[in-house]
């Protein structure tokens, strides 16, 4: 079976996975007193491929937010929350979930195995993360999976600073690994960020905390657009 998660991702072309999540890990508020309908509806018309919805409470987030945004956009959706139990799995279908996080620091290799495998028999897609090579290899049925480099650390509550080199360093193993969609995600916090790793072969990547805080999200976008063409066209214009 297909994933829409993935194939919206790869069709996009500007694969970003764009998060609306309440506060950061410091408790900083992150939607600036737009409701969650303003920030789906800012990012639709963004042209946002795929939105990513933080239930987690460590983000100020809560499982309502879920069936909220399904009821307001027909975008695929990620939900980002501490997936350790199936029963998690049925009710992120049940409130409009296409991909679901699993992360890799947080779970036992048995569990992962066993959650990967029920996500794909439910029609949902495993956005699996990951932040060494172990866990990569360690990946089932990754060419049905999106794996995630998270440039952050979810044991520590993602209070540190993102380490984007990570995602650079682990590349050639997500290459490896037969995922379709090699992700890098957290802690992208400017344009030429998001266009270096584009370039180097990530075929998605997830921000929030930069989206979120923009007050110019159109200009943050083309700027991007403008730094990747750049990169595409030889110096010289290509004569
Ligand atoms: O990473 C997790 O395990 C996690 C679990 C539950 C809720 C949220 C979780 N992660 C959130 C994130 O990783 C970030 O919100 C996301 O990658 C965007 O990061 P940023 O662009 O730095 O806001």
């Amino acid at each position: 079976m297909t994933s829409r998660f993935i194939e919206s991702l790869l069709a996009a072309d500007r694969p970003l996975i764009m998060e609306i999540k309440r506060s950061d890990a410091h408790g900083g508020d992150l939607l600036a007193g737009r409701s969650i309908d303003e920030a789906v509806a800012r990012y639709e018309a963004a042209g946002a491929p795929c939105i990513s919805v933080v239930t987690g409470r460590w983000f100020g987030g809560d499982p309502s937010m879920l069936p909220q945004v399904a009821a307001l956009t027909d975008r695929p959706l990620l939900q980002k929350d501490f997936i350790t139990r199936r029963a998690q799995l049925h009710a992120a279908k049940r409130d409009g979930a296409s991909a679901v996080l699993l992360t890799a620091a947080l779970l036992p290799r048995s569990s992962m195995h066993g959650l990967v495998v029920a996500c794909l028999s439910l029609g949902l897609t495993p956005f699996v993360e990951v932040t060494r090579e172990e866990e990569i290899d360690a990946v089932p049925h990754a060419d049905r999976c999106v794996i995630a480099v998270n440039n952050k650390d979810i044991r520590e509550r993602e209070r540190g600073p993102g380490d984007i080199e990570r995602s650079v360093r682990l590349l050639p193993a997500l290459m490896r690994s037969g995922t379709r969609c090699p992700v890098s995600a957290s802690g992208i916090d400017d344009p030429a960020t998001a266009a270096r790793l584009l370039g180097l072969g990530f075929r998605g990547l997830l921000i929030g905390t930069s989206l979120l805080r923009s007050d110019d999200l159109p200009g943050w976008l083309d700027d991007l657009d403008a730094r990747r063409k750049r990169e595409r066209t030889p110096a010289g214009g290509g004569r």
